[in-house]
């Protein structure tokens, strides 16, 4: 026999049930009790789907976040929070923050957020100081627990291990976080007896940091706290994920735990070596369905390599998902209008866990048990592999035609800039911001409406038209001196263009969740990728004519549409990649030609697509940067391209950074009062750098003040005249009564910072 589990599932809902309940409550429509009954019909109706694996995880489920979740668990929720809440609301405030209501209250600061490893999952990091101390507070948990039991569900427990909690978590001090161990594996040992208490026998610890290269102390750390864990009354399954083990993989299978979870998708080479290593009394599950894509297994290969594996394995052999499916729409079933040749070549997350017991039963009662099932399989495998929508001479013929110097600027920055400050004369400290204005819920109604055929689209054109000179007029009154156009025809920066390049399908419900209650529903290319006309030249001129001063064209770079893709697995990242960059860079010369002096191509997930170990890191940032540079360079010398970029951590990538060579790059800065500016001081990063001066996520407007405070520190760390003023990022989740007075601030407090140069 072949045990089946999953690790986790979509928690959002095949709707986003959980997003529309969710933001109800915090506009303070509903009542709690209403949101704990949509999680709760969320969690059966998710249960009831996973019912024909022998084990279903629990504890996946989360309102917001999963290692937040683990933060309340282990009863380190910022101490700054109102501990007079509930735990539901203290774990909200947490998590979004409180602004203040009047002068006297101070506004609560939400946890820091950051990308769940290599996802595009975000994650609300634990914080830590000396004085922090753990407690259990399982009451929620073990309810979800005996919930499930009630409803019949071989109930497998979830929690995320306490070696990557603490890994994932900063000190706020200079604590080290490893001396927290000691007192946080009592924590979780007391949850493992009140689990086994209640009838768990499996529980699933997360490990992901096993992907990742660990210093000797954290490897020492693994060590220790298996050995502790390992005396309660539970069987432990050590999952790690999202990567291969390399040198950790005997320390995997060794920790004392009763089985391992391995990725056998990115890594599966390692599986041999993992059975050949695995002491005898574990068990071994292999991840061997693709959890961060969506295309269909090819099932009959995977039974070639399984069966031996079986023959040795036996009854030791569980078969799961390579990670949660957290990171896959829910349903295929209800992308009714999808492509059928297309749809066909795909699976979501139940069509996953449906592959699972398929392979299974393979294993179990030999192929012929499910001939038709594998049949179907192939043929499907076949069909995609043979289409002729996938392969494009025309695209092939222009990758191999590509020259390093189409990725070159024809004279230095040094050169370059003399020649585009003639042409825009803009002042020391120029501001500007990072593309989007807010998306109004007008904004997404005239959409909803054009896209169900219930508005045409000369009218949704003009509500468009509307809310680009409405963003165009509140810029001018601020006085910004390089504007946007403000994306309100964009359903998102990555699917917008993906809707609009061959090579690409997109779904209509496929969503997955990027941090609490916010979802992205990537494009997914199946095929070669080719731009069939201008995709945005008609809005920025549009935008253009409406004003004097110059409005930046905005384009997102083919490492973050590769990214924020669910991608081929056809050919290399790094060949997509190309074609992409090669149709964003049609798009930047068709730009030019329109007369668009300042280009922006984002590059919001060049960092982020960083591989999990440093020793992988050149070769991705080779093709990363090159492509950015295919995209971006094709222009003339007075053209100036600005990047911008999220995740500004870029102390080991700064020379790649610098290697861009955008014109202007517009960073996220504001929470680290400047410091991420040090590295490129330190490497003296020659171009211009906008830091970002305040904070987006945070309906908190900043003061003139703060501005200058933080504009004083960059200034102590790049010369003035390469220095911009922005915000950190795009407005598209703010309001404008928050847009605007935060603008007004950012504008004075560059005026402020012109009069005291001069004085
Ligand atoms: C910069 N970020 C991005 C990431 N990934 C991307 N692919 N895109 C990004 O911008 N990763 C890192 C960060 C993550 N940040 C965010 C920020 C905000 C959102 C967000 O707001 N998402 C929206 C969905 C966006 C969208 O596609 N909207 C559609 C409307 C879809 C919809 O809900 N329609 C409703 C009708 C609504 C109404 O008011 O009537 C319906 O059809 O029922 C659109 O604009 O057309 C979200 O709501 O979650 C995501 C990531
Ligand atoms: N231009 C985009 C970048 C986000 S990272 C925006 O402003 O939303
Ligand atoms: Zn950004």
């Amino acid at each position: 026999m072949v045990t089946t589990h999953n690790l986790g599932f979509p928690r959002i809902g095949k709707n986003r049930e959980l997003k529309f309940s969710l933001e109800a409550y915090w506009r303070g429509e509903t009542s709690l009790v209403d949101l704990e009954k949509t999680a709760q019909d969320l969690r059966q109706t998710h249960w009831l789907s996973q019912q024909h694996l022998d084990w279903v995880p629990v504890g996946d489920f989360s309102f917001y976040d999963h290692v937040l979740d683990t933060s309340l668990l282990v009863g380190n929720l910022p101490k700054r929070s109102d501990a007079r809440l509930g735990d539901v609301d203290r774990y909200f405030q947490a998590a979004r923050g409180q602004s203040s209501k009047n002068l006297e209250q101070t506004p609560i600061a939400a946890a820091e957020m950051t990308k769940w490893f290599d996802t595009n999952y975000h994650y609300m990091v634990p914080e830590f100081d000396q004085d922090t101390q753990f407690q259990l507070h399982a009451e929620r948990y073990l309810a979800q627990y005996q919930e499930a039991v009630n409803q019949g569900v071989n109930a497998k427990p979830v929690l995320l291990g306490p070696v990557s909690y603490l890994w994932l978590g900063k000190a706020k001090d200079d604590i080290d976080k490893l001396a927290l161990l000691d007192s946080l594996l009592p924590v979780y040992e007391q949850l493992l007896i009140a689990l086994a208490d209640a009838g768990a026998e499996w529980v699933q610890i997360d490990e992901p940091i096993l992907a990742t290269e660990l210093g000797s102390d954290w490897q020492h750390a693994l060590t220790q706290a298996y050995f502790s864990l390992h005396k309660t009354p539970v069987k432990l399954l050590l999952a790690s994920y999202f990567g291969p083990l390399r040198e950790n993989l005997n320390l995997a299978c060794e920790l004392a735990t009763a089985g391992l979870h391995i990725d056998a998708i990115n890594a599966a080479d390692e599986f041999v070596n993992v059975v050949d290593w695995l002491p005898p009394h574990k068990v071994l599950s292999l991840g061997v369905i693709n959890g961060r894509n969506i295309w269909k297994t090819d099932l009959n290969s995977t039974l070639d390599k399984l069966e031996p594996i079986h023959q040795r394995l036996g009854d030791r052999l569980w078969l799961a998902p390579s990670c949660s499916l957290l990171h896959v729409p829910v349903d295929l079933e209800q992308e009714t209008t999808l492509d059928t040749e297309i749809r066909n070549w795909l699976a979501f997350a139940n069509q996953k866990l449906n592959e699972l017991s398929i392979l299974a039963q393979a294993l179990s009662s030999g192929r012929q048990a499910v001939a038709e099932e594998l049949n179907a399989n192939a043929e499907a495998i076949l069909s995609r592999q043979h289409s002729k929508r996938v392969h494009k001479k025309a695209v092939q013929t222009r990758l191999e035609n590509i020259s390093s110097d189409m990725a070159q600027r024809q004279q230095p920055y040094s050169e370059r800039v003399g020649l585009q400050q003639k042409q825009f004369v803009l002042p020391l400290f120029p501001t500007t911001t990072i593309g989007s204005f807010p998306q109004t819920p007008a904004i997404r109604q005239s959409r909803r409406l054009f896209k169900k055929g219930e508005l045409d689209q000369q009218r949704y054109h003009a509500d468009m038209k509307a809310q680009i000179e409405l963003a165009i007029r509140e810029q001018e009154a601020v006085g910004l001196d390089v504007l946007v156009h403000g994306e309100a025809e964009r359903n998102d920066m990555v699917e917008y263009f993906g809707e609009q390049l061959e090579g690409y399908i997109f779904s209509r419900l496929g969503w997955v969740q990027s941090y609490g209650s916010r979802c992205v529903k990537p494009p997914i290319i199946f095929g070669d990728i080719e731009r069939p006309q201008a995709m945005t030249v008609d809005w920025i001129n549009y935008a253009q004519s409406l004003t004097d001063k110059p409005v930046k064209g905005m384009l997102t770079g083919p490492v973050t549409m590769l990214n924020w893709s669910f991608v081929r697995d056809d050919q290399p990242r790094s060949v997509t990649c190309q074609q992409l960059a090669l149709a964003i860079r049609d798009e930047v010369q068709d730009l030019e030609q329109a007369g668009v002096k300042i280009i922006q191509i984002d590059e919001a997930a060049l960092r982020e697509g960083l591989p999990l170990r440093q020793n992988d890191w050149q070769t991705y940032l080779d093709w990363a940067v090159f492509s950015f540079k295919l995209s971006a360079n094709g222009v003339a010398n007075e053209t100036q391209i600005h990047t911008h970029m999220c995740y500004s951590e870029f102390n080991d990538i700064i020379e790649s950074i610098a290697a861009m060579d955008a014109d202007v790059i517009t960073i996220e800065t504001s929470r680290s009062d400047m410091e991420l500016l040090d590295v490129f001081n330190a490497f003296d990063y020659p171009n211009e750098i906008g830091p970002g001066v305040y904070d987006i996520h945070s309906p908190n407007i900043p003061s003139v003040a703060s501005i200058c405070q933080l504009m004083e520190k960059a200034a102590q760390r790049i010369p003035p005249e390469r220095l911009w003023v922005n915000p950190d990022c795009g407005l598209k989740t703010r309001q404008w009564t928050e847009v605007k007075p935060a603008l007004e601030a950012m504008v004075n407090a560059a005026r402020q910072l012109r009069l005291d140069v001069a004085a």
